[in-house]
């Protein structure tokens, strides 16, 4: 089993049917061992985006991102990471919409910033992000838990 932190975006929590499908869909596909709104300040998204920091998006990345809540969750399953990053599709919605009509970037991504959602690249990045978003989360205990039912 792998833990991994999805984000979704502000214009589609900001969407009350697009919220219930994709937690629906999450729920369908993972555990979910913690989840909540929050909201992504610009200086929490500046230490969450922090490796981005001097590309042309950035500014825009951050900005938006601080327009309004984000939902955030840890989901757990075999593959989580890779399986999350299928479910959202391309980083870029016109890619996207052309070759995955049906995944979640296809359906709510409004531009290449506006993607809809984000997903740990790497455990590393999910050990990373998961600290910064949830910093009462208890990694651990989380992972001697899942040892144990082996
Ligand atoms: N060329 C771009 N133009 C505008 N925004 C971009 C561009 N590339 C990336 N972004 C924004 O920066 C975020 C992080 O970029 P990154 O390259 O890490 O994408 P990713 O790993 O596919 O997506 P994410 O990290 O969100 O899962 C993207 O989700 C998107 O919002």
């Amino acid at each position: 089993m792998e833990i991994t932190l999805a984000l979704i975006k502000p214009h589609v929590v900001r969407n009350t049917v697009a919220l219930r499908h994709l937690l629906d869909l999450i729920k369908d596909n993972f555990q979910v061992l913690e989840s909540k709104e929050v909201h992504i300040t610009k200086q929490l998204s500046e230490k969450f985006y922090a490796e981005h920091k001097g590309k042309f998006f950035y500014n825009r990345l951050t900005t938006f991102m601080g327009s309004g809540p984000s939902y955030a969750l840890i989901l757990q399953s075999a593959d989580s990471i890779a399986k999350w990053r299928s479910l959202m599709g391309p980083t870029k919605v016109y890619k996207a919409i052309y070759s995955n009509p049906d995944c979640i970037r296809a359906l709510y991504g409004l531009s290449d910033t506006r993607n809809a959602c984000h997903g740990s690249d790497s455990t590393e990045s999910a050990m990373k992000e998961i600290s910064i978003l949830f910093p009462e989360f208890n990694m651990t205990e989380a992972l001697n838990a899942e040892d144990q039912k082996r």
